[in-house]
């Protein structure tokens, strides 16, 4: 029986950034599926894992989390000897990551998110798209994707060399994007579309997208 249990949903964005963390480290985890149709994320006993009532929710032991940039964070130091490294030890080249791991959470996923909303989960649910709301964050998140253009024009990832958790971050919602009339936003900037496609190929985020489709 695995002492990581990670609770959440696999069409959640925040639940696939935490479970490919964990795929990458090629950590033994238990998934325990939280369904969010029918409100179980408001009761317990996943209130009680998280407060807030969002997916997803880690254990590991005695220790139980919230929030999946939390959770990658804590699994990258916790396990930084199992598979991919994900973080650095010099502190200089972290301080770099950490900026992206920013930049990530306060910059492109505000824009991305409300667009993977508009534009994938809004059609899934059988909802009406907002178009002023998509042009209008489509303008936002092209200004965000023109640094990271500029960005990744001289560094093979947002961190610098490596793959790391300011790049594994991103994939959940670049997923759904890709799959949306914005993918033009990430195809029109070649470092940005050689970026997008080298991390979503990756076999750790194949998997993932493989568990959701079971
Ligand atoms: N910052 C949180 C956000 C979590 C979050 O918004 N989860 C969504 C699913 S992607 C959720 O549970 N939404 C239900 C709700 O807010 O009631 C994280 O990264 O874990």
């Amino acid at each position: 029986m695995a002492c990581l249990k990670l609770y959440g949903s696999l069409m959640s964005t925040a639940t696939m950034r935490a479970t490919v963390c964990l795929v990458e480290k090629e950590l033994e985890f238990e998934f325990v599926p939280v369904n969010m149709a029918t409100g179980d994320h408001k009761k317990e006993p996943f209130i009680s894992l998280n407060p807030f009532g969002q997916v997803p929710a880690l254990e590991d032991g005695d220790l139980k989390l919230f929030d999946s940039r939390a959770i990658t964070n804590y699994i990258s130091h916790e396990y930084a000897g199992k598979g991919t490294d994900l973080i650095c030890r010099d502190s200089k080249k972290m301080a770099i990551v950490a900026v992206w791991m920013e930049v990530e959470a306060h910059q492109f996923d505000p824009e991305a998110s409300k667009l993977a909303w508009e534009l994938f989960y809004k059609p899934m649910f059988g909802l009406t798209t907002d178009p002023a709301a998509v042009t209008a964050l489509s303008e936002k998140l092209a200004k965000v994707l023109d640094v990271y253009e500029a960005r990744l024009a001289h560094n093979k990832y947002l961190g610098g060399d490596c793959f790391s958790l300011a790049d594994l971050h991103h994939l959940p919602c670049l997923n759904y994007l890709m799959k949306t009339q914005v993918k033009e936003l990430f195809d029109s900037r070649p470092h940005v579309s050689a970026w997008c496609q080298d991390i979503l190929a990756r076999p750790a985020w194949i998997k993932v997208v493989e568990m959701q489709k079971k």
